[in-house]
């Protein structure tokens, strides 16, 4: 077992029957889905928002029941990886490219739990570039701008050498940073800047961070 996997068995814990449950991204998200798969599979009944198509992919392939945000009144917690967390519950999202989606189901849900291995508790934000997702249009403007203010933006590329596109059909800046000293005021400045469409800056949404560690035992942290 590792961290990870850890993290995501723990918080199936956390799930009730008859509950709607928004369902995050990535490598640790996938061990949750997975304990979830095999509570669905003994007759257990929910209903998952997904932030992702390989989230859908993943769910469609282990028989999790599935609807979209749009067709759902609420979310009753969401369940999400993320890069970076810090004592105060912040964090950094969208290493995968799902923040866009991530950040919407987590504004429609009562509760949000991250689940991390320990890799990515942090005494600052920062180090894990911030993804900075812009529209194609006119991104090399924005690109510049950011260059300009110092925060060394780099557009991502996925594995075939073209620009990486998100679900939403959108690019990817991810900001070199190192450290984010006011974290409050980037996300406020990016909020704000014509062309970005959204930022991994995930400041005042999570209530509960599980993290888990390669023994298999884990930590909850609470606001
Ligand atoms: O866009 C991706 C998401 O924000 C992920 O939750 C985040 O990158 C953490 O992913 P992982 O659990 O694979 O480290």
């Amino acid at each position: 077992m590792d961290g990870k996997q850890a993290a995501g068995r723990r918080a199936a814990d956390e799930i009730k029957d008859g509950m709607t449950i928004g369902l995050g991204t990535g490598s640790t998200v996938y061990y949750f889905l997975e304990a979830l798969a095999k509570k669905v599979a003994n007759g257990f009944k929910m209903t998952g928002v997904a932030t992702s198509q390989k989230t859908i992919d993943l769910a469609n392939e282990w028989k999790i029941p599935m609807h979209a945000l749009n067709d759902v009144a609420k979310i009753d917690v969401t369940v999400d990886g993320a890069d970076e967390v810090d004592s105060k519950l912040n964090g950094i999202k969208g290493g995968g490219g799902a923040l866009l989606y991530e950040k919407l189901v987590a504004k429609a849900s009562a509760r949000r739990i991250w689940i991390v291995d320990a890799s990515k508790k942090v005494e600052q934000l920062g180090a894990f570039p911030l993804p900075v997702e812009v529209v194609p249009f006119g991104w090399k403007h924005v690109h510049a701008y950011l260059s300009e203010k110092g925060y060394r933006p780099e557009l991502r590329y996925a594995a075939d050498g073209q620009p990486y596109v998100t679900d939403a059909h959108h690019y990817i800046l991810d900001l070199h940073l190192q450290s984010i000293a006011n974290a409050e005021s980037l996300a406020n400045e990016l909020d704000h800047l014509t062309g970005v469409v959204e930022h991994g800056l995930f400041l005042g949404m999570t209530e509960k961070v599980i993290i888990g560690y390669p023994d298999g035992h884990t930590e909850t942290l609470e606001k």
